[in-house]
């Protein structure tokens, strides 16, 4: 008999559970037909489980009795002890008990916030196992949605110093007390985690915030009760320009005004020389969505600047820009070389942002279409153009899966279509219309593996190969993965 967290338990060297004495479900479990358990696996039961691979949100996943079990903190190739906490389909979720086994590439994590906020998933793995686990992460996607196994994946393309890389974070407020605090939710919840200095976000990023929120808390500035939907400052956010060192603080409301507007404005200049641009984005709304449709510049610019590799980007609040501009050059590169082009052919830029892939790849090409949904986006990318003496380049508002359709059903036909799309991947009219029309090279840019491999099954049938997939590692120690993946239309196949 052993004991564990003050219960004795038996092992059942059979079924791989732990029996607690007294618990009920350990008794019932006894009871139980040979069928039963091997379904069975209940709330509260422990389990001794080798952890084989990490899943998508960065736990890691063992099998057990046929059951996928995902273990949060668990890392591929430990073994470790895990108490069952929920149930689905197919599946279990497991509390981290103890791990038996430990990996050698399991590590002290750095951050004293790490196991309660939901920002980061991999602090406690070495960042070169951390990068194999990324193309892993690819690898299985591919090998799920497409059934191919031995796909040319490249080893991802990491940092050298791969903290405080992050230009932008959005954090939440809410008044507790006399006090106004502001953090990341912990996962799965709303419960508020105050993170200080957060070692992936820029450290200007963290003065920014910390100050702006000392201001907001000194004038009394109402604060957003999401339970009653009553006061105004929702959110703070603060993006940097790496290389211009200019800074945009976004206050993001409930009302169109905030009380004291005058005097917060000029405190947050006094106390951030650095501020460029001052916002103020209204969302009346009763959502998570932490974006309103409507924003005001409140002092300053109403974009902040950034330089890529000598190329200068305007960047509008509610413009989409890459986190990581470091590894943003490396993914571009990346972009540029899969394109390949002469100086003669259409590029398609679609989900193009402000413009940056189109503008990285305009001197090498004939001529740059790109859109976006966001105007202000799409103005951005024009101006951008402008700046960088770009005149081959043309910007539309538009969602993608509406205007490549259109131009093709109209006999437009690209040499080249890049595609960067959020989470959700391309829509199927999109990819019905990329099936049309052909394309010789389709660089599907991507910071989801399993819509970039589940669309990338339907490419497939529809007459392209993969020609290579390349990820490029834009969110250390945190489980996301971007990736560049090579299509070609594949004529005999066709
Ligand atoms: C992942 S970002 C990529 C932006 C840009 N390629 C870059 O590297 O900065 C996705 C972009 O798609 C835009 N977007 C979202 N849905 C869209 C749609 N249906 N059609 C076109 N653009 C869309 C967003 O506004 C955002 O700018």
């Amino acid at each position: 008999m052993k004991w564990e967290k003050g219960l004795p338990v038996w092992y059942d060297g059979r079924t791989g559970i732990f029996l607690f004495a007294g618990n009920r479900q350990g008794k019932e479990r006894k009871k139980m037909n040979k069928t039963e358990q091997s379904v069975r696996l209940a709330e509260g039961q422990v389990i001794r489980l080798p952890v084989r691979r990490m899943g998508i949100n960065g736990e890691g996943i063992g099998y057990f009795r046929k059951k996928v079990v995902f273990v949060e903190r668990a890392i591929p190739g430990e073994t470790v002890l895990a108490r069952v906490f929920e149930e689905g389909r197919g599946f279990v979720r497991a509390r981290l008990l103890r791990v038996l086994k430990p990996s050698t590439h399991r590590r002290e994590p750095p951050c004293p916030v790490y196991e309660e906020c939901g920002g980061c998933q991999l602090q406690h793995i070495d960042y070169p196992f951390q990068l194999r686990l990324k193309r892993e992460l690819l690898k299985e996607a591919f090998s799920r949605y497409t059934g191919l196994k031995n796909l040319p994946i490249a080893p991802a393309v990491g940092m050298d110093d791969p903290w405080r890389y992050r230009n932008k974070a959005q954090l939440p407020l809410k008044r507790i007390g006399g006090r106004v605090k502001m953090g990341m939710y912990s996962v799965r919840s709303h419960r508020l985690i105050e993170m200080g200095d957060c070692a992936v976000q820029h450290p200007e990023v963290n003065r920014t915030l910390e100050e702006a929120r000392r201001v907001v808390e000194e004038l009394e500035i109402p604060i957003y009760d999401e339970r009653k939907h009553t006061g105004s400052l929702r959110h703070l956010v603060a993006r940097i320009g790496l290389q211009t060192g200019e800074v945009q603080l976004v206050l993001i409301s409930r009302t169109p005004d905030l009380p004291r507007e005058k005097s917060l404005v000029k405190r947050l200049r006094e106390c951030l020389p650095r501020l460029a641009s001052i916002v103020l984005n209204v969302n009346p709304r009763r959502t998570s969505a932490v974006w309103g449709e409507r924003s005001r510049v409140l002092w300053g610019a109403d974009a902040i600047r950034e330089v890529l590799d000598e190329r200068i980007y305007a960047l509008s609040a509610p413009s989409f820009f890459q986190l990581n501009p470091v590894q943003t050059v490396k993914l571009y590169d990346e972009v540029r070389r899969a394109a390949s082009l002469t100086g003669r052919e259409t590029v398609v830029d679609a989900y193009c942002g402000v413009g940056t892939i189109g503008l990285w790849l305009a001197p090498e090409a004939g001529r740059v279409i790109g859109m976006d949904t966001v105007p202000e986006a799409v103005r951005d990318a024009r101006e951008n153009a402008r700046r960088n003496g770009i005149n081959n380049a043309e910007y539309h508002v538009g969602r993608a899966e509406e205007w490549l359709p259109r131009r093709v059903s109209e006999g437009f036909r690209p040499d080249v279509v890049i595609v960067d799309p959020p989470r959700t991947g391309l829509g199927g009219e999109l990819i019905d219309a990329l099936i049309r029309v052909k394309v010789p090279r389709l660089i599907y840019v991507s910071c989801n593996p399993s819509t970039l491999a589940k669309d990338s099954a339907r490419l497939l049938e529809g007459g392209y190969r993969i020609g290579r997939i390349v990820p490029v590692d834009m969110f250390p120690q945190t489980s996301h993965v971007e990736a560049v993946c090579t299509l070609e239309w594949d004529g005999e196949k066709a």
